[in-house]
Parts: C-alpha cells; structure tokens; sequence
C-alpha cells in the first residue's frame, strides 16, 4: 500500500499489489493499517485507488487453495476487520474504481462514500458465477446502494456491470476518464 498526500488533509491510498490487487491477508492488513494511521494524523479524506490497470481483483483465491483452519479464521478476521475500518471511518472516503473490481474489490469500493470509476471497466458480485455465495454484509452493502431488488438479482446472477450499467443503477456516482 502506498500513500500520498494530496494536501496536508487529504491522501491517496493505493493498492500496490500486481499484477491484480488480489486481496491477501497481508494486503487487507496493510490497508487496514494505512487507513488507521491516516485517522491519527488529522487527515480529513482519502481517495482509494490502484497503482495498476485493475482496481482489486477481489479475495486473493491463490492463498485460499487449501488452506489450513487457523488460516482461514485469520483470513476471515482481517477481511472483517478491513470492511468494518473502512465502512465506519471518520474519513471521508472515495473509491476511484480505475480498473476491474469484481467481488471483494466491490466490497471495497461500496464501503466508500462516493465511487468513481473509469470507462471500459467492470464491477459487480460475481461469486455465484463459481459456486460461492456473498457473505451477508457483501449482500446489505450492495441493498444499500442499489436497492434490494436489484441486489438480489445481480447477486444472484453473479453480474458484472459495466461502468455505463453501473452508474445507471447507482453502483458508482461518477465516470472518469
Ligand atoms: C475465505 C474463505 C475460504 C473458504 C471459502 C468458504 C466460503 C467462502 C464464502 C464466501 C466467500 C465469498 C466472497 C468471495 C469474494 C472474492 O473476492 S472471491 C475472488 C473473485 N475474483 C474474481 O472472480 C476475479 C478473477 N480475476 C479476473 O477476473 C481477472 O483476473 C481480472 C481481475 C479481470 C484481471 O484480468 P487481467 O488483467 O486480464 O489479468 P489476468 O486474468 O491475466 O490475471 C493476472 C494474474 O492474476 C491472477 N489472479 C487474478 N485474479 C486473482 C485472484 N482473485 N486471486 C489470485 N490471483 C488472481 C491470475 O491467475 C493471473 O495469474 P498468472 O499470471 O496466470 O500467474
């Protein structure tokens, strides 16, 4: 993760893990970390972004092949742990959705409080697609911000939208170029 500052009050926070920003369990540490310490230091926002051409390719499936028990709850744990320290941060907090953001990369960008994103990209819950399901705060992330219908629709469909779909439904705020 590195970081930026913009002003003294606002940071760039970026995901500096290629080739995708699979989410590892050092990654979610890392930005967990990153936005605690910019808490303490008096910062008022961060933009969260990526330092490649894909924002977050979700949970990192690499180190989730089989896993020992202990791994898996530590895993967990920092996953929580991330979407609890985003979701409830003091700072204003704005995903610039810059390259693909599929599964727990939307996770990320829906615990923001604006999303922007650029054209040509795609977003969306896509874990029924291989068999597994949201846990229930990916699922009320999503009914909050497009409403539980289509939530359930895309989630159940396991829909990646583009980023035209994606603001028409209130996925994101914004488009980029
Ligand atoms: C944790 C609990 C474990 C137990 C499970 C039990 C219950 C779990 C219940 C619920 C969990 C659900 C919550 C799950 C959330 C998730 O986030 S799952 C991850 C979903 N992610 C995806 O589906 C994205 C897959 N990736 C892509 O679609 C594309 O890679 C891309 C992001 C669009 C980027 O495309 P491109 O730029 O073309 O890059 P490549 O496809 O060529 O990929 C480059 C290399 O990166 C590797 N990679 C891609 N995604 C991941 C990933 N998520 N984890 C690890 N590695 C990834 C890819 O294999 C390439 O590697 P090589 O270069 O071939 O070595």
């Amino acid at each position: 993760v590195t970081v930026e500052m913009k002003s003294s009050k606002v940071a760039i926070v970026r995901m500096n893990r290629p080739p995708v920003n699979a989410l590892s369990k050092d990654l979610m540490h890392g930005l967990r970390r990153t936005i605690c310490d910019l808490e303490d230091n008096d910062v008022k926002g961060i933009v969260l972004t990526s330092s490649s051409k894909v924002f977050c390719a979700g949970l990192d499936l690499a180190e989730l092949l089989n896993p020992t028990q202990e791994f898996v709850s530590s895993f967990w744990k920092e996953l929580q742990g991330l979407w609890i320290t985003l979701y409830s941060s003091r700072l204003v907090t704005v995903a610039a959705v810059n390259g693909a953001a599929p599964a727990a990369g939307c996770m990320l960008a829906l615990s923001c409080d604006y999303r922007m994103m650029s054209s040509k990209n795609v977003i969306g819950m896509n874990e029924t697609k291989f068999g597994l399901f949201p846990p229930p705060w990916f699922v009320e992330l999503m009914a909050d911000t497009v409403g539980r219908r289509k939530a359930e629709m895309l989630l159940l469909q396991g829909t990646l939208l583009s980023t035209e779909d994606a603001l028409a439904c209130g996925m994101i705020d914004q488009i980029v170029e």
